[in-house]
């Protein structure tokens, strides 16, 4: 099934717009980073809508890193897609390896990309039409300030992966909840699926978007304020509740 089957299917399902994020940093688990992913999988599964793994926290445990991030999506069920973080994007030759990497070595449903080298890095993840790639539009960060809302830049990326989305339905948007209203021109440069970091310990919000037409097509991502809170359904469920909408 492809990554639009999934998420549409489980929207049907639960209603959900919420994707836990997997960025599991050891230092702050005492356990074995695999037994906890799976803790946390079973206490969110009926919440979710995806899951969303950032690559760093996997590289960052060392050369048993990729096997520990395959044992953790293993244990996600199949009808729930997930998210390889990792903002890929290369000279189309290297960026064909990574898409291997992504799609065939992790079997990701999907990724995240970086736009700045254009067209033909992303060109590699577009071909695997049944996966999907949310690329940086305006992220959540403070420091996105210093290029992507200048000269409309994030505007001009925005529109471009509409021009993009006629020959492959499968690229779509990063928007950083941080932004407020500054999404809403961003929202309309095109009409794909927008994956939404920045919700709890970033402090972002989403509600000004409740109303808007726009709402069904975000998948909003919590990954701190879910996974290390004492009471991680407790806290899923109340971030479910918060982005739910059917
Ligand atoms: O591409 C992303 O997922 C991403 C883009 C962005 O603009 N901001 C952002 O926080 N992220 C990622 O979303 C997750 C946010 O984590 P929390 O702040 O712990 O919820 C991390 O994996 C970030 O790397």
């Amino acid at each position: 099934m492809s990554f639009v089957e999934k998420l549409m299917n489980l929207r049907e399902k639960n209603g959900s717009h919420l994707c836990v994020g997997l960025d599991i940093d050891p230092e702050r688990i005492q356990q074995n980073p695999v037994s906890f992913c799976k803790k946390i999988i079973a206490e969110t599964k009926e919440y979710v809508c995806a899951y969303k793994a950032n690559l760093g926290f996997y590289l960052a445990m060392g050369e048993e890193g990729i096997e520990i991030l395959k044992e953790v999506v293993a244990a996600i069920p199949p009808e729930i897609p997930w998210i390889l973080d990792a903002k890929f994007g290369d000279i189309a030759n290297s960026s064909s390896q990574y898409a291997r990497f992504a799609y065939e070595v992790a079997q990701a449903d999907a990724v995240t990309l970086n736009p700045y080298m254009g067209f033909d890095s992303i060109k590699a993840f577009a071909k695997y039409e049944d996966r999907y790639a949310f690329i940086l539009t305006l992220t959540s960060n403070q420091s996105a300030a210093d290029f992507q809302t200048h000269d409309d830049l994030s505007l001009k990326v925005a529109k471009k992966i509409g021009e993009w989305r006629k020959g492959y339905k499968n690229l779509g948007m990063v928007l950083g909840a941080t932004q407020g209203e500054k999404l809403m021109p961003l929202l309309e440069g095109n009409d794909s699926f927008v994956l939404v970091p920045g919700i709890g310990s970033q402090g972002g919000s989403v509600d000004f978007l409740r109303d808007s037409e726009h709402y069904e097509r975000l998948i909003i991502n919590v990954s701190r304020s879910i996974i290390y809170a004492e009471n991680i359904s407790k806290s899923c469920e109340e971030f479910y509740n918060l982005t739910y909408s059917k």
